[in-house]
């Protein structure tokens, strides 16, 4: 019998969508729930992809979901594998404007708008790292 080890190649992927909501020089920050995996770190909103979606049409249902807000997708940002207990988290960021509505808390414990420059200052989920650095080292002065 072959046993498998639990390795990145074995492991479950999940891909997943984050929104960069954009406003003037700051961003919106969403802090996971008590209820939720990964709780107490920061994310970018957004969620798991579904079968036959596009990262876009995912972003926008994620973002009427939990934030009750329609917003635009723009370009991607980054996407980055990050291997945590549960899975192998492939995650696609996208800058995003709001074009409807204003973020509302459902399932997250907190949601901020934070300026680029600040967002260092958040414990934020391991695969949004680079994102954020990116953010920060190109748009944070
Ligand atoms: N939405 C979102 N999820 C992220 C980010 N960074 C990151 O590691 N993740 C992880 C957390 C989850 O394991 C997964 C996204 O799933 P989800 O947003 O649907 O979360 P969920 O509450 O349904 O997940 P779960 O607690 O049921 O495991 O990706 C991020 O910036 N945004």
């Amino acid at each position: 019998m072959t046993s498998y080890d639990s390795s990145s190649q074995t492991k479950k992927r999940i891909n997943v969508v984050g929104a960069v909501l954009v406003d003037g020089d700051t961003v919106l920050a969403a802090q996971r729930g008590a209820a939720m995996s990964l709780s107490g770190l920061w994310e970018f909103p957004g969620g798991k992809i579904e079968p036959n979606e596009t990262p876009q049409q995912a972003l926008r249902r994620e973002l009427e979901e939990e934030l009750l807000c329609t917003a635009e997708v723009g370009d991607h940002l980054e996407t980055t594998e990050y291997e945590y207990d549960f899975g192998l988290v492939i995650l696609s960021t996208y800058i995003c404007r709001l074009v409807e509505g204003t973020p509302e808390l459902t399932e997250h414990a907190e949601i901020r708008w934070v300026p680029v420059s600040e967002l260092h200052s958040l414990d934020w989920a391991p695969a949004d790292i680079p994102a954020v650095d990116r953010l920060v080292r190109e748009h944070g002065q």
